[in-house]
């Protein structure tokens, strides 16, 4: 079997470079974010999100995390606005966990892990598709949202109720007619800075906008997230845990604040 990447301790984030350089470029992601650094910018607008349940498609096990995709071939599901020129088509949002609730999340904050974090993926319509947009400086902006250990959350629980259907990689089912918007926190205050995809092929192509306001996931709820399987159908099982990456260097980056 090809010595793919992954999380686990021969092929996880920290072998990434063998096969990935981009590991080691100066605008990897993601970042601890150390909020008494974060400068406010006036010049920020405030990010304008319009998503059209009836673009949503389907729910997929990839291998890595399973990611829910949205038809993206006209402009009725976008991101404005914010830190970004132009108009980013939602493309798939996904999720990073721990095997417990002490970590999970990809961005820290102030050195804190949340047990979830949620990625809107976003591609730049100056380019012709994701795939196009995907290794541009401009490409693609991703908002990251953390999940925290509360309330349990009622809009998650559809996403989380269609993961009996893909437990194993490849595993794939209609998903429809969700509004992805029912996921994101009231505030929209965020901060931002320029940053890559957080796996391979870890394209330094991601405007990251990663918000202030966390929503909340009941504990009962993350074990939902950790009965899925990196595996395919068939194989030995390996529980789909700790699919995140750590925090790498700032190496001069500056991270703004859309608030004071
Ligand atoms: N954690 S994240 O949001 O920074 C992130 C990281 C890597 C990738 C993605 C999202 C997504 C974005 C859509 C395609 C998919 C993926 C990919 C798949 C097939 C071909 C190219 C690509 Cl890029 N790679
Ligand atoms: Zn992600």
């Amino acid at each position: 079997m090809s010595n793919a990447w992954g999380y686990g301790p021969t092929n996880g984030p920290d072998t990434w470079m063998e096969r990935f350089p981009n590991a080691k470029g100066l605008r990897q992601s993601p970042i601890n974010i150390v909020t008494k650094e974060a400068q406010f910018d006036p010049s920020l607008k405030p990010l304008k999100i319009k998503y059209d349940p009836y673009n949503s498609r389907d729910i997929l096990n990839n291998g890595q995390s399973f990611q829910v995709d949205f038809v993206d071939d006209t402009d009725s599901s976008t991101l404005t606005g914010g830190p970004i020129c132009g108009t980013y088509r939602l493309n798939q949002f996904h999720f990073h966990w721990g095997a417990s609730d002490d970590r999970g999340s990809e961005h820290n904050v102030d050195g804190a892990q949340f047990p979830c974090e949620l990625h809107l993926v976003h591609w730049n319509t100056k380019y012709s598709s994701f795939r196009e947009a995907a290794d541009k400086d401009d490409g693609l902006a991703v908002i990251g949202v953390f999940l925290k250990i509360g309330a349990p959350n009622a809009q998650l629980q559809k996403v989380l109720d269609a993961l009996d259907f893909v437990k194993t990689k490849g595993k794939q089912t209609t998903f429809s007619n969700f509004d992805a918007k029912t996921l994101l926190p009231h505030s929209l205050d965020y901060w931002t800075y320029e940053g890559s995809l957080t796996t391979p092929p870890l394209l330094e192509s991601v405007t990251w906008i990663v918000l202030r306001e966390v929503i909340s996931v009941s504990s009962v709820q993350m074990a939902k997230f950790r009965s899925l399987f990196f595996t395919g159908e068939g194989e030995p099982q390996i529980s789909m845990v700790d699919n995140y990456r750590p925090p790498q260097l700032l190496q001069g980056r500056q991270v703004r604040a859309s608030f004071q």
